[in-house]
């Protein structure tokens, strides 16, 4: 670190401004004024640096520029926009969010740029730093919040994502997370955490979270400084060792769905009523996206699945085929399609109804469901014709699946009135992929063979190619 006259004069393309006049103008500015050389390292500071960051001249020596960032990837994205020799503009006016030597964070107005010499070379950078006033902090985090919840390139999962990054450089707090609360246990739904040290899916007794505070107020609520507050036997604080914490419940169509909380394990300054409002801000943000996600896979679901019987659709059962399809190829494994008619079904809906037809649709969806692996998959494929796909199987395991499920049929009375019930029978082709195969072809091939049971007179199994 140099006295300015000494930075100045390191700085070739200032030569022809006198030095000591230079060094009075920073010393009087209310501004800090950072110089650094075509590296980045620190060369210069003045008084107003040193106030309002909190270093001094010899803590900055040797550093880069890198020191005052809150977030690294600021230090990383300047360099590419800004400060560097090629940077076509000269000085620009931009907002940055800084870090204290304290760790505390603050949005600063920044006139920044390229010092160049009169040959038009590159020797160093320049900023001049303000803090913003709280009012405009917080204009800020908001547009960035308008700008997240409107990107339309983005999906919810992704702006929940990026409302937690926002979150952690409003309030200074390194780490983010959105929880579930299932009973008494918290699930990492969503995470930032600065060493990766946490991960979505891990889980938490919901005691052992500052949570159970905020969600037994059921508001915002803040701590800035654990060690010094009545809660610092807090098992939060005696296993993670965090400072400073502020937390929301996030509310789903009216109900508690879960927490958004930031956390430090440093303290921090005493979070205002401000704070408050906008932490209750980002949590209903949160709370919003969290009700489209779930609304997205309803609708999803709701599209993948047979509204009478509850299985898997013609749609659903095809992408998984086709899946299983290329896993098969990969693996080498077999696989194996069972395709199954109930017999005489028309003779229950002309009989008994179309009410009661539905019934024993319903009624033999479940005996599927209840006689399969978990890894086999049922849908109905439309009408009274089922698949059930069979992954990891040939043929011998095949016939006993069918089998099984005939069985089952056999003995099984299938009610179609008050007091009345009928057994149905069942035909089935079953079918293996072969190497030639194409998922087309390899339902050709089960259809061929149901098609074939049912001609020999039904109540059978016929096997493709057999
Ligand atoms: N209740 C009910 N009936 C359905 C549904 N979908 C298709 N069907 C009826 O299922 C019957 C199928 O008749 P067919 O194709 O002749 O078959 P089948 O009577 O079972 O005769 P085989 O299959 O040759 O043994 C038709 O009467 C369809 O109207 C449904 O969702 N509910």
């Amino acid at each position: 670190m140099f006295p300015a006259t000494d930075a100045m004069s390191r700085l070739p393309g200032l030569t022809s401004v006198s030095p000591s006049l230079l060094e009075d103008i920073f010393n009087q500015l209310p501004e800090a004024v950072v110089v650094a050389d075509k590296d980045r390292y620190v060369v210069y500071v003045n008084p107003a640096t040193q106030r309002l960051f909190g270093y001094d001249q010899s803590d900055l020596a040797g550093q880069r520029t890198a020191i005052f960032y809150a977030d690294p990837h600021d230090f990383d994205d300047q360099g590419e926009r800004r400060y560097n020799p090629s940077a076509e503009s000269g000085m620009d006016n931009y907002r940055m969010s800084y870090r204290c030597a304290d760790g505390t964070v603050f949005l600063a107005h920044t006139c920044g740029g390229v010092i160049r010499d009169p040959s038009g070379e590159t020797c160093g950078y320049i900023a001049l730093v303000r803090p913003a006033r709280p009012a405009e902090k917080s204009i800020d985090t908001l547009q960035r919040l308008h700008a997240i919840s409107a990107n339309p390139n983005m999906d919810s999962d992704a702006r929940i994502d990026a409302i937690l990054a926002l979150g952690a450089r409003h309030f200074g707090l390194p780490v983010a997370i959105q929880s579930r609360i299932d009973g008494e246990v918290y699930v990492v739904e969503h995470c930032v955490s600065p060493d990766d040290g946490l991960s979505p899916g891990a889980g938490f007794e919901l005691p052992g979270t500052y949570c159970v505070h905020t969600l037994k107020a059921n508001r915002p609520i803040g701590f800035h400084h654990t060690a010094h507050s009545e809660i610092h036997n807090h098992p939060c604080y005696l296993n993670f060792g965090l400072e400073s914490y502020i937390g929301s419940p996030i509310q789903v169509e009216g109900r508690v769905y879960g927490t958004l909380n930031f956390s430090s394990p440093d303290p921090c300054r005493p979070f205002s009523q401000d704070d408050l409002i906008f932490m209750q801000l980002l949590a209903d943000t949160v709370g919003h996206e969290i009700h489209e996600r779930q609304m997205r896979d309803r609708l999803s679901a709701l599209a993948r699945t047979d509204e009478l019987t509850g299985l898997a659709n013609r749609r659903a059962i095809t992408e998984v085929l086709e899946w299983q399809v290329a896993h098969s190829r990969r693996s080498g494994l077999p696989l194996c399609v069972l395709s199954l008619d109930l017999d005489y079904f028309k003779r229950i809906n002309d009989t008994w109804g179309h009410a009661a037809g539905d019934k024993v649709l319903r009624a033999f969806a479940a005996i599927l469901l209840g006689s399969r692996r978990e890894v086999d998959r049922c849908g109905r494929f439309g009408g009274e014709e089922f698949i059930v796909v069979l992954p990891d199987t040939g043929l011998s395991g095949g016939r006993a699946v069918a089998r099984r499920l005939r069985d089952t049929m056999a003995v099984t009375p299938l009610s179609v009135s008050d007091g009345e019930s009928v057994t149905v029978t069942l035909s089935a082709g079953l079918a293996e992929l072969g190497p030639d195969d194409t998922l087309e072809s390899l339902l050709h091939r089960v259809d061929a063979a149901l098609y074939e049971a049912k001609n020999g007179g039904r109540d059978r199994l016929c096997v493709a190619g057999e």
